[in-house]
């Protein structure tokens, strides 16, 4: 069985979602917005290493190759690592709207096994957006664009404004970010849509 529930629902109000005019053109790639993010972040050893490409409209693609380390089972994929797979493509999204926004809801369905050694290929789109909520849906697939569907998510974003992470995160990560010579990268931690 699949579907969201209630709760993912967009209300009546939803509006479609706006690309944002400075977001990346399509084909190009997003690059990690955190270094240590466990997710994207080149520099999380055991991390994902998800890499997404910007797509037409509000969507995008993005792969990670599953190692040994994302086990649950023997020589396959842990199911929480597929979740984190997909919750991160979901939050790329939000780089091409230039909103930040965190996870709130997040719904999956694990449909076939994911073994050590296959690249995910994965598929997000925002489809509706009601003030600060962000709605949006993934899919999973093994191998490549046509392969078998093994994955997939709806989920709700809500938009915060930096304040969230400065109240709730560790001064020393949010000065290292502010610190990050990479500017593209720090404004993409930093940027609020006005
Ligand atoms: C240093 C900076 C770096 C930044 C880098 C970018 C970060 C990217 C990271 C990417 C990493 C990958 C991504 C990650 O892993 S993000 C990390 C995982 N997520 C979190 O840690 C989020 C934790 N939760 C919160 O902080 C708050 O609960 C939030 C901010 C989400 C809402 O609390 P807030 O007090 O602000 O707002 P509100 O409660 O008035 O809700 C607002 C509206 O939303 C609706 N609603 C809320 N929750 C749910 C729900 N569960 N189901 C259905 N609906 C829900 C709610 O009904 C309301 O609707 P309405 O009444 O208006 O109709």
């Amino acid at each position: 069985m699949s579907g969201s529930s209630a709760a993912l629902q967009p209300p009546a109000d939803a509006v479609k979602p706006v690309r944002h005019p400075d977001a990346p053109a399509p084909g190009e790639l997003l690059g990690a917005h955190y270094e240590h993010c466990f997710g994207c972040g080149p520099g999380q050893p055991h991390g994902l290493h998800l890499e997404a490409r910007a797509g037409e409209g509000v969507s995008l693609t993005a792969e990670f190759t599953v190692q040994p380390a994302h086990q649950g089972a023997p020589g396959l994929a842990h199911g929480g690592v597929l979740a984190t797979a997909l919750d991160e493509t979901l939050g790329s999204l939000n780089w091409l709207l230039r909103t930040i926004a965190v996870t709130g809801r997040l719904e999956t369905d694990f449909l076939r096994p994911v073994p050590v050694g296959t690249t995910l290929y994965l598929e997000a789109e925002v489809t509706a957006v009601a003030g600060r909520k962000i709605y949006c849906t993934a899919t999973g697939r093994l191998g490549g664009p046509g392969g078998p569907l093994a994955v997939r998510a709806d989920a709700l974003f809500v938009e915060v404004k930096v304040d969230h992470f400065v109240d709730h995160g560790r001064q020393e990560e949010i000065q290292a970010v502010m610190n990050d010579p990479d500017q593209i990268r720090r404004t993409r931690a930093f940027e609020v849509n006005p």
